[in-house]
């Protein structure tokens, strides 16, 4: 068995006399900046202008440029998204950083994939949350948190392993485990996870159902409610106590279902197409065609997100859910909402 590190195994002195730049204030950056800080560690947040700058004001941080934050602070962790890192880091981190700094990444694409190549006389590693952003917030705030990866790439000044685990224990991850990973590995494995299963895998599997169901002449509503809404209700259940519980909650016959269907939608073939997806995201091809995608300012992506979008399945689930106030609003909504607040405060 891997070794799974829990609060009380982790000492995290070593972080607290240390300045902590968090450069991005997205997803996982304003979850880590708040942890952080109110794990009672110095923060400050590296911003262009913009949106997420605003935000991160109103929620009571310091703001610099990311040069001037990278250039005053010991660690820097960057929570940029992985397409316009090796950009930032050329321009604004690479020039500020000084011997003995600890440059710190929540996911290892750039730099397993050598698109960041770190100067020699720094600490670098990763502490990688195993959950969005928005829930590793939503659980510190709970008292509970998301279990994350860390792991060494280089470690310059002999402290790089216990600054990691400092890190984590400070945004929270500690409380549900911490594990020791490798760039390649985070990587890898965390592509494949997103891509086969967890994003990919899922949302192909509960459109497909939902395009049975409504194909056959069934109402939209009832598919959604089946393939969709209840889907969070199941997987709870999994999260709570794995497949066995789940199992005990549904009734015999769906138990029945699940042996004897289940196999039957995700089958030999769907490993071998598995199989393949990852041997893609081992060789590179996968980060290769991500790169150029974007290069050329991501046509197909951009194309597919308005298609995605436009579904039905979408459609039907934002009429049902404006009649269900207890489904927590979307984390983008919330944003929009603070943002609109935000400007209504400097107006006024
Ligand atoms: N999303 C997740 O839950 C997870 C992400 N990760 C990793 O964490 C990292 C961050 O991803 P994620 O949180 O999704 O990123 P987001 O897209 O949510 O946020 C990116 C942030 O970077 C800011 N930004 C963009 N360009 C610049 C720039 N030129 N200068 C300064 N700031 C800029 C954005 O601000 P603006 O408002 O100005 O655009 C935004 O605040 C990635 O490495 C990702 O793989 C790891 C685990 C899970
Ligand atoms: C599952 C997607 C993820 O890997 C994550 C939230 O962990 C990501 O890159 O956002
Ligand atoms: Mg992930
Ligand atoms: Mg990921």
């Amino acid at each position: 068995m891997a070794k799974v590190l829990y609060n009380g195994d982790i000492q995290n002195e070593v972080l607290k006399n240390k300045k902590i730049a968090v450069v991005g204030y997205g997803s996982q950056g304003h979850a880590h900046a708040l942890n952080l800080r109110d794990s009672g560690f110095d923060v400050v947040v590296g911003q262009r202008p913009g949106k997420s700058q605003v935000k991160a004001e109103n929620d009571g941080f310091t703001v610099k440029p990311v040069s001037e934050a990278v250039s005053e602070s010991d660690v820097v962790m960057i929570l940029l998204p992985d397409e316009l890192q090796t950009k930032v880091y050329k321009e604004s981190i690479e020039p500020n950083l000084k011997a003995g700094n600890a440059l710190v990444f929540a996911h290892g694409f750039n730099v397993h994939f050598n698109q960041i190549v770190p100067p020699e006389n720094v600490d670098v590693f990763l502490v990688a949350p195993k959950g969005p952003g928005h829930l590793v917030r939503r659980t510190y705030e709970e008292g509970a948190g998301v279990p994350a990866l860390y792991g060494v790439y280089q470690n310059v000044t002999g402290n790089a392993k216990n600054l990691a685990l400092a890190y984590a224990k400070g945004i929270g991850a500690a409380r549900a485990g911490v594990l020791e990973t490798t760039f390649q590995e985070e990587t890898e494995t965390d592509l494949f996870g997103e891509q086969a299963v967890l994003c990919g895998g899922l949302t192909s599997l509960v459109k497909a159902g939902f395009e049975t169901l409504t194909n056959a002449g069934y109402q939209p509503e009832v598919a959604y409610f089946e393939c969709l809404h209840e889907m969070k209700l199941i997987v709870d259940l999994m999260y709570e106590g794995g497949l066995e519980n789940m199992r005990y909650s549904i009734s015999d016959t769906a138990q029945w279902g699940d042996f004897v269907s289940g196999p039957k939608v995700i089958n030999d073939e769907t490993k071998e197409r598995m199989e393949e997806i990852l041997a893609e995201i081992q060789s590179g091809e996968f980060a290769k065609g991500w790169i150029l995608e974007n290069q050329a300012n991501r046509p197909q992506y951009n194309a597919i997100n308005r298609q995605e979008n436009e579904h039905l399945i979408e459609k039907v689930g934002r009429e049902l859910r404006s009649l269900m106030p207890f489904v927590k609003q979307p984390v983008n909504e919330e944003e929009q909402k603070q943002q609109k607040d935000v400007k209504e405060h400097v107006t006024n």
